[in-house]
């Protein structure tokens, strides 16, 4: 793993401090807080391209990663934002998912029709990165509670739902979400 220098980022959450790991050619992005508490909030985000940058009212990935910023300049914390967009099939695949969901598939049909698993995530490097702040307990910022035992090494002593207000397009999205893959919601 590669690592790169510390830089600020002022953004409209906050003042935050960036860093970016490098692992396969994936260049992931730890955005934190000047100080960290001993247990600090994090957030462990999947890349979603269409929700994060383009406002795309599918999904929940843009919502939530207000909430985390928001609520991580509060309390203190990291984002960590991982670039495995699509739950891991690529932005790609991901499209010829939502065409699979505009003829009537649901977000795991659609994956299945492609010949992945519902999710392909791989969230080894997250162990890696709280290594390197020293960080071995955590509150996590998830509705997926699959995510508070992914850990071997880190422990979850909070688990903080991730609260955002669904629309007419993300309606059946959220239900197969809880569902299909878990989710509190
Ligand atoms: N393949 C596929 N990926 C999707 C779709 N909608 C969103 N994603 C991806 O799903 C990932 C986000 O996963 P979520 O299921 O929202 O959340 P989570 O990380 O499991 O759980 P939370 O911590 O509660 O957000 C991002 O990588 C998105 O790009 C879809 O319809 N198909
Ligand atoms: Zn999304």
């Amino acid at each position: 793993m590669k690592i790169s220098d510390i830089a600020t980022l002022p953004t409209k959450y906050g003042i935050f401090k960036i860093q970016s790991f490098k692992e396969n050619d994936k260049e992931h992005l730890a955005i934190f807080t000047e100080k960290l508490p001993e247990i600090p909030y994090i957030r462990i985000h999947s890349e979603c391209l269409t929700g994060d940058a383009l406002g795309s009212l599918k999904c929940d990935c843009g919502d939530q990663l207000a909430f985390a910023l928001k609520t991580i300049n509060e309390h203190g914390g990291i984002v960590l934002y991982l670039r495995q967009e699509g739950r891991g099939i690529g932005l790609f695949n991901k499209v010829n998912a939502y065409a699979l969901q505009d003829k009537g598939l649901d977000t795991v049909e659609a994956n299945h029709q492609l010949g992945f698993e519902a999710d392909m995530r791989d969230f080894s490097i997250v162990e890696k990165i709280l290594k390197h702040f020293g960080i071995k307990q955590i509150k996590l910022l998830t509705n997926n509670p699959k995510k508070e035992f992914a850990f071997k090494n880190i422990k979850v002593v909070e688990r903080i739902p991730v609260k955002v207000e669904p629309n007419p397009y993300n309606e059946n999205y959220l239900k197969t979400k809880k569902e299909k893959l878990g989710h509190k919601l």
